[in-house]
């Protein structure tokens, strides 16, 4: 936890919709005139695609099938905890970018599988946001949740996590269906020993749940719509939810659990502007008090 510098995690698959989450995000921002900076969890790779493509069969000879972007040795994720660390503690930190296509190529003048050169911080900025795939990593080694004052999973249930990584990756990645499910089932290990024990450390997940048949993912020829799902919010903590102004405020809403509401999915940008927006302003307004405290 920082305080002084507070960081907001967002965590999620590949395709969960996390990058969808952070324009959330960064609309709350704008409206309340909080200056963030911000990480895309894929700038921690420890690979370019290059480098990855070869990693992946020197490993594959070797006999682990259970490597991927996924694992966490695929990763820098000691560098992502010291950047956090560093953001914490005195609100500095760095960042680059992993280019995906050729849109990205074009705006960041560096090829498709490639990294940019690393950039410190903006500085001055009130707080950080994390979004990718490892913001919420605690193990022995590795204590990224610790540094995390805000931890957010975006966690589709997994069919509809698959329809929208294999109609993202087609649409502007230009891969090929069966090469998305080729990637799917390799990343299949270390979507369950590293991905989803982090939802475990969030303080809230939303999980979008189609309702819509999605029996065979792969041959879906459209992503469920906001109005054709519903989205499960539940709190780690419930305390201090107010939870009848929730539903009162989100028509058609309803507790599902002591910790739990469910909300029509059209209604999610809805649900994150209630319940986040006061979670940011006490985190920025705490960290403000004790900037002036110290100074
Ligand atoms: N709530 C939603 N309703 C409808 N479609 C969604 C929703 N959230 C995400 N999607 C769609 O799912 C796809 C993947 O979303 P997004 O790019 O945000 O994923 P991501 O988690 O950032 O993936 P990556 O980490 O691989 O970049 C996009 O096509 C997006 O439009
Ligand atoms: O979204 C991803 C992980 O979150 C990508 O799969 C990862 O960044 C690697 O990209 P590519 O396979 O296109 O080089």
């Amino acid at each position: 936890m920082s305080e002084q510098h507070p960081i907001i995690s967002v965590v999620g698959s590949s395709g969960a919709g996390t990058s969808t989450v952070k324009h959330t995000f960064d609309q709350i921002f704008r409206r309340e005139g909080i200056k963030a900076v911000s990480i895309e969890g894929d700038a921690f790779h420890k690979f370019d695609r290059a480098s990855m493509k070869a990693e992946l069969q020197r490993r594959y000879d070797a006999g682990d099938r259970t490597f991927s972007h996924f694992s966490f040795e695929a990763n820098e994720l000691s560098e992502l905890e010291k950047v956090f660390a560093s953001y914490g503690a005195t609100g500095t930190g760095r960042t680059r970018h992993y280019v995906h296509d050729d849109e990205e190529a074009e705006r960041y003048g560096v090829p498709p599988g490639r990294f940019t050169e690393w950039e410190d911080f903006d500085k001055g900025s009130d707080i950080l946001l994390y979004e990718g795939l490892h913001g919420a990593v605690r193990t022995q080694d590795i204590r990224i949740a610790d540094h995390a004052d805000l931890k957010i999973g975006v966690v589709p249930v997994i069919n509809l996590e698959w329809i929208q990584k294999v109609h993202r990756d087609k649409a502007s990645r230009g891969y090929t269906a069966e090469a998305v499910t080729d990637v799917i089932l390799r990343r299949m290990h270390a979507y369950v020993h590293c991905i989803c024990p982090q939802f475990s450390e969030t303080d809230i997940n939303f999980q979008r749940v189609p309702v819509v048949d999605t029996s065979n993912p792969f041959i879906a020829r459209w992503i469920p719509t906001a109005g054709e799902s519903l989205v499960v919010i539940r709190f780690k903590n419930p305390r201090g939810i107010d939870f009848p102004y929730l539903v009162q405020m989100i028509r058609d809403s309803w507790m599902s659990r002591a910790n739990s509401i469910v909300v029509p999915g059209d209604k999610l940008d809805l649900a994150m502007q209630l319940i986040l927006t006061p979670m940011i302003l006490r985190l920025v307004d705490q960290s403000k008090r004790l900037k002036r405290a110290s100074s």
